[in-house]
């Protein structure tokens, strides 16, 4: 496989399908005894089948609350106050039933089929998918009986291939072992398996490199994927790190504030980024043809609380392109921006 770098991001693709999966205007708070925290406020976004998404964007913009909001798995004292969450259900031989996820109960058995079956989530610490007092093999087994009508044997079976598929040596051995036998890297292959073992037509995977070592991390992406294109499933990828972007995603959604700034297919986000954040984001990554000792341009000021979520645009208070007394009034709307973009600033006319 040929390897893209940080300036080659994938080609944009040569014809638009129909999203298996729409966000629209999310709206997730944390009610805390502090105040009402607008961890994603407004967040829109599309996932095409087959295709990846990644979501980026700097630490507390909303990226892991926006994407557990997908599966309605918020922690508390968080809730789910507003939006739509369209997903394109499977209804039958040939047929699709497009249903607001957000229209069913969180324990509800629609939920309960659509979490695990239909969308699989993979986290940066694979402790918080396995239970430590069960063996591998163990949970593995019971994610597959959940989503699939099979005997014992049968789910014995098909989580011992899929160890062995995600690269595990000694899988039938593995499957009698406890999680924290395994290490880091095993643990992520492991926590894979189990997500992929239901045949999800979405794998969310959030931050699921960061705590491992380089060579892992490379590993863990190539396994993704090469998953991916084996099972055709979608996926969304959160990250903050734009390499990993230009490696994975076909599109990318960039997260400011608990809200998508721009939208674009990965390639022209890279060649002709659109929002001030974005150019200032991609700046700020370090390039081979530097010159020694040069100082990386960096993003003015940090980013705010959701809490203290600054008038007009959220990012006027570091935008180096800010107008005053129209960015610091009213909250320019996500528009299409040229052929390929979409972009919330008041740059461009229709936001
Ligand atoms: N349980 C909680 N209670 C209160 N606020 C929370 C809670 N969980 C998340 N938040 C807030 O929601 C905002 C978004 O958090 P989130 O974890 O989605 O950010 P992120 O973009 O995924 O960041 P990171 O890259 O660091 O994981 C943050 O300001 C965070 O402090």
């Amino acid at each position: 496989m040929t390897q893209r770098t940080l300036t080659q991001p994938k080609p944009p693709p040569t014809t638009q399908a129909e999203p298996l999966l729409q966000v629209r205007n999310l709206q997730t708070y944390f009610f805390t005894e502090e105040g009402v925290v607008h961890a994603v406020d407004g967040a829109s976004f599309d996932v095409l089948p087959g295709r990846t998404l990644g979501i980026v964007g700097e630490s507390g913009c909303g990226k892991s609350v926006a994407a557990k909001s997908i599966l309605q798995i918020v922690d508390r004292p968080g809730r789910i106050v507003g939006g739509e969450i369209l997903y394109n259900y499977p209804a039958g031989p040939g047929q699709i039933r497009q249903v607001n996820l957000l229209s069913f109960p969180a324990d509800s058995p629609e939920m309960r089929a659509i979490r695990g079956g239909e969308i699989s989530m993979i986290f940066q610490e694979p402790m918080s998918s396995f239970s430590p007092v069960h063996t591998v093999g163990d949970q593995i087994v019971e994610a597959i009986r959940l989503h699939n009508r099979v005997d014992k044997a049968t789910a014995w079976e098909t989580a011992r291939e899929w160890l062995h598929h995600v690269g595990i040596p000694n899988p039938s051995q593995r499957m009698h072992e406890y999680p924290y036998r395994l290490s880091g890297g095993q643990c992520q292959r492991a926590m894979i398996a189990m997500a992929l073992a239901t045949n999800p037509r979405i794998l969310i995977a959030d931050e699921p490199t960061t705590a491992l070592d380089v060579t892992t991390q490379a590993q863990i992406l190539n396994l993704l994927r090469r998953l991916q294109a084996e099972q055709g499933m979608a996926m969304i990828f959160i990250t903050h790190d734009l390499g990993v972007i230009a490696e994975l995603a076909d599109e990318v959604a960039v997260m400011y504030l608990g809200r998508v700034v721009e939208r674009a297919p990965v390639y022209e986000l890279f060649r002709n980024p659109k929002h001030p954040y974005t150019r200032a984001l991609l700046q700020s990554i370090p390039r081979l043809d530097a010159r020694p000792r040069e100082r990386l341009p960096s993003i003015e000021g940090s980013i705010p609380h959701p809490q203290n979520r600054p008038p007009g645009c959220p990012f006027h208070p570091r935008c180096p392109d800010f107008m005053p007394g129209v960015c610091d009034q009213r909250e320019p709307r996500l528009a299409a921006v040229g052929d390929h973009h979409e972009a919330s600033c008041f740059l461009y006319p229709g936001c």
